[in-house]
């Protein structure tokens, strides 16, 4: 795929990985940043209460939802977004974004999908991002999304009926991204990842 790609030849592409829940986001992305010295990782900024084990600044950057949403009044984030309708906020800090851009660092987001459709419009309005994001849907069914999560055991019953429910609308948002990946295994998810990555780079070389 071509896009304008002649401006701004030493910054860096962003590659932006979405899909419902337990699409395989997280799997897929830590595969691709050990593998990839070239790729680094934005660090989502979220509102809602660490997992056991996650750990702030490493994870996600965590913040009480008062302050995320002074955060978001300030315009300190490219994109953000409400999930589920109980005020837990996700968003991606423009001056952590901006600079590795600038710096030539290729960038891995891994946002949910009303984040990367708020992205997609913040980066035809940026200077820094404009031409450089290349956006991935992972595609799933409802039963591999319910398959995914049973599997994680981090979420109770009703969070995953509700999460099926979020993900058969999301998967309607499909057209509307660069790339869609129709899950596999994880093997397969990855080498079509990798190959997207690596088509995109060589594109703009
Ligand atoms: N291609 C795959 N086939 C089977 N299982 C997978 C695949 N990819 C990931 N999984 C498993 O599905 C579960 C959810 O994966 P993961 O946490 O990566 O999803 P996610 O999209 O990041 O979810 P969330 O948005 O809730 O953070 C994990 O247990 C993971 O090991």
């Amino acid at each position: 795929m071509l896009r304008g790609m002649s401006d701004n030849v030493s910054s860096g592409l962003m590659l932006v990985v979405s899909g419902p829940a337990g699409s395989g986001k997280t799997t897929v992305c830590d595969r691709m940043l050990a593998t990839y010295d070239s790729l680094g990782r934005v660090i989502t900024s979220t509102s809602r209460d660490p997992r056991p084990g996650e750990v702030d600044g490493v994870d996600y950057y965590f913040f009480p939802p008062e302050t995320f949403r002074q955060m978001i009044a300030n315009g300190e984030f490219y994109e953000h977004a409400e999930v589920h309708g109980q005020g837990r906020y996700y968003g991606s800090l423009k001056r952590e974004i901006d600079a590795k851009i600038s710096a030539g660092i290729d960038l891995l987001l891994n946002v949910d999908v009303q984040g990367a459709a708020t992205y997609r419009l913040a980066a035809q309005n940026s200077d820094a991002l404009r031409g450089r994001v290349v956006t991935v849907f992972i595609q799933i069914t409802p039963e591999q999304v319910r398959e995914r999560l049973a599997t994680r055991q981090s979420d109770d019953e009703a969070e995953i009926e509700r999460r099926i429910q979020t993900a058969v609308k999301e998967l309607t948002e499909a057209p509307h991204y660069d790339h869609v990946i129709a899950s596999g295994t994880k093997e397969e998810d990855f080498a079509r990842l990798q190959a997207i990555y690596e088509a995109e780079k060589a594109a703009r070389a």
